[in-house]
């Protein structure tokens, strides 16, 4: 997948305006997210995986949030051959319109929806394998458990949702461990102390992270009856509820 190289924080702003995920961002989100998430890329290959073992027959495959379709693709290589569809949804038109690209560069026999709209918008029904890789922590939290609520109902049983956020921790100094971890890690990854600072009050207002307490109870509340980590690297994690 093309990217141009992130340097939207790479110049000193007066005012930093509240993060988007507009054209500029979708221009160099696949870079961006490589850089800012550790173990992205082993999270994206391992949805291909969880699909191997979750996708039914005939059943239906929701990314949502799903930004330039890397969840979509690499799920997709795996479920050929099983009479599915994916749907695929992200409110940002132009991440949409670089997603459609980027689908249409392979062959498949298994049909995309892509679908330009809101998450909390959208019908989920007959769904065997559910993808919220790094989106519900934009989501208002007052939304999130109507979200999940949705999901589950929507859910095949046995269906799988994978859930990926960054996280808060209630203890102060782990807190501040895992923090500076994941500094070290977009340093390491090239960014100035500009970058990362002013991509930080970008995202203040927009990106509200739970800590993991906070996720497993509200999953179980909504009927989830398995619930477990499988990756965690620093404040990032991506958890599984199985129907
Ligand atoms: C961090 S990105 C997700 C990355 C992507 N899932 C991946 O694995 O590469 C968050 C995406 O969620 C989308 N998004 C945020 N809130 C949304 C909403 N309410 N409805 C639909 N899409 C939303 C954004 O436009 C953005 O593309
Ligand atoms: O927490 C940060 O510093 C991030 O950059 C995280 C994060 C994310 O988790 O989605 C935020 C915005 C971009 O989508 C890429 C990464």
């Amino acid at each position: 997948m093309n990217s141009s190289q992130d340097t939207i924080y790479a110049q000193a702003c007066e005012n930093i305006s509240d993060f988007q995920f507009d054209d500029r961002v979708a221009g160099v989100f696949n870079d961006m997210i490589k850089r800012s998430v550790p173990g992205y890329g082993q999270i994206i290959n391992t949805l291909g995986d969880f699909a191997d073992k979750f996708v039914t027959p005939s059943s239906h495959v929701y990314d949502l949030g799903c930004s330039l379709g890397a969840a979509t693709l690499n799920i997709r290589r795996h479920i050929d051959g099983r009479n599915c569809r994916i749907i695929a949804v992200d409110n940002s038109e132009s991440m949409v319109e670089r997603c459609s690209q980027n689908l249409s560069a392979y062959v498949s026999d298994t049909p995309v929806d892509l679908v330009c709209a809101d998450i909390r918008d959208i019908n989920i029904e007959n769904a065997s394998m559910v993808v919220l890789n790094f989106t519900m922590q934009f989501l208002a939290p007052d939304d999130r458990e109507m979200l999940l609520k949705k999901i589950h109902n929507g859910l095949v049983p046995g269906g799988l949702l994978v859930l990926s956020e960054k996280l808060t921790f209630e203890d102060a100094p782990v807190q501040s461990l895992l923090d500076q971890l994941h500094l070290d890690f977009k340093r390491a990854n090239g960014y100035s102390e500009l970058e990362i600072s002013q991509k930080r009050s970008s995202l203040e207002n927009v990106m509200k992270p739970d800590s993991l307490p906070q996720h497993e109870q509200r999953l179980r509340e909504q009927g989830f009856s398995h619930f477990s980590v499988w990756f965690q690297c620093f404040n990032f994690a991506s958890m599984v509820a199985i129907k």
